[in-house]
């Protein structure tokens, strides 16, 4: 959708910002790039809709060189967030949302129908906020109409420079996980520029870490934080790496353990031969646990079962795994089925929390499935001598 081809960027005075570019974005895919301040990524995103010409090189939009398009008609298939906003101080929320639908020539109810959807869309109420002004609103929502308003034409591709950094980390979290999901229903062409390793991780669908005017690794987080290209990458990205991987690795069924399982109809069963094991309702749905010696008791499981609180969905992060055993205060925790119906797929065990953050690593070192990944093969740090060592054979 995006192109890249050789791509330089010299200023008049002699500044090199970007040197010899070459990157892809696919159609519905988000690409952050992120580095320190001065590194070009804010030169790079400019390219895209024209507002900075190339001084080498050529950017390709859908296929067609963007040199050879006129930059007002490029511009209508490109939406722009940008941090400040620029929203118009004097024009209300819906008025600065209805902005470039009624310059495209859109009538003026249909332009403003369209707005109002959109703030929907962002969480806005436009029977609330449309007749507002910016300053009657506050940063979030500012950044939300902001949002609204470069969706509002329903451009494919969306350039975003820092649209979630004029606000507090809290605020900041919760305009992340609500682009998440607009963007799961739009899936549009997304550039976002930022300068924070853990926003490019959580929104990237792939990431683009610049050196000085230089891609060092272009990846999926997962892969960028398992194994970075370079130790420049491996020290933006932090010594602690390993717990922002927990953040993009999701649990996988091949992670869970099959768990002793009883029937909320079974009578107790004395015995468990294990210290607990997990209550499933008749159609296999998780209901609850029961320990070991509860099911010593007389009667039936459903009456002596606890409530199991410490659960999650497949493909929930290992890291949301790890904060729910810390906040439930559990050695381990229930999966059920990514839709969310109850259905019980296992359980997952802080060894095997760590197991399935090693089997990943190693899976993207080899470029392989993560259940493919042999364990045994993988560095290990033994207490003997707390050398890594690896074994000199795979099987
Ligand atoms: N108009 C200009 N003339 C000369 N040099 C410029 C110009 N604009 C940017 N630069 C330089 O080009 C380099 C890249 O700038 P750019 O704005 O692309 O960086 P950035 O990674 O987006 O930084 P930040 O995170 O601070 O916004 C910097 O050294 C900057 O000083």
């Amino acid at each position: 959708m995006i192109r890249f081809e050789n791509v330089t960027k010299r200023y008049p005075d002699g500044t090199t910002a970007v040197d010899d570019l070459s990157f892809e974005v696919a159609e519905g895919e988000l690409v952050t790039l992120v580095g320190p301040s001065g590194c070009g990524k804010t030169t790079t995103m400019k390219m895209v809709n024209r507002l900075i010409e190339p001084s080498e090189g050529r950017i390709f939009l859908d296929g067609e060189d963007i040199s050879t398009v006129d930059p007002v008609r490029l511009r209508r298939r490109i939406g722009y967030v940008i941090q400040q906003v620029g929203l118009f101080p004097h024009k209300t929320v819906l008025e600065n949302t209805a902005t470039v639908p009624q310059l495209l020539g859109w009538r003026r109810a249909k332009a403003r129908d369209r707005a109002a959807e959109l703030l929907d869309l962002v969480g806005l109420d436009p029977s609330v906020h449309g007749d507002r002004y910016p300053e009657q609103l506050s940063g979030g929502q500012r950044q939300r109409v902001g949002v609204a308003r470069a969706l509002a034409a329903d451009p494919p591709v969306l350039l975003m420079d820092e649209p979630f950094g004029a606000v507090d980390p809290v605020v900041r979290e919760r305009l992340q996980n609500e682009f998440l999901r607009l963007q799961s229903q739009v899936r549009k062409t997304v550039l976002l520029v930022t300068h924070d390793i853990e926003e490019a991780v959580r929104l990237g669908d792939r990431i683009a870490v610049y050196g000085a005017g230089r891609i060092e690794q272009f990846g999926a987080p997962a892969a960028v934080l398992g194994a970075p290209a370079t130790p420049y990458v491996a020290d933006f990205v932090g010594a602690d790496r390993g717990l922002k991987r927990l953040s993009v690795t999701p649990i996988e069924e091949s992670d869970l353990e099959e768990p002793p399982v009883v029937r909320l109809d079974d009578r107790l069963p004395r015995e468990l031969g294990a210290r607990w094991a997990v209550v499933l309702d008749a159609r296999g749905d998780l209901h609850g646990w029961i320990s070991a010696e509860q099911a010593r008791a007389k009667g039936t499981v459903g009456e002596h079962a606890r409530r199991m609180d410490a659960w999650l969905p497949l493909g929930s992060s290992l890291k949301q795994a790890f904060s729910t055993m810390l906040q439930h205060d559990a050695g381990w925790i229930a999966v059920i089925d990514a839709e969310g119906t109850g259905r019980f797929l296992g359980v997952l065990t802080p060894a095997r929390l760590h197991e399935a953050l090693r089997r990943s690593i190693d899976a993207d070192a080899q470029d392989i499935p993560r259940a493919a990944v042999d364990l045994e093969s993988i560095a290990t740090i033994t207490a003997a001598d707390g050398q890594q060592q690896r074994p000199a054979a795979r099987p």
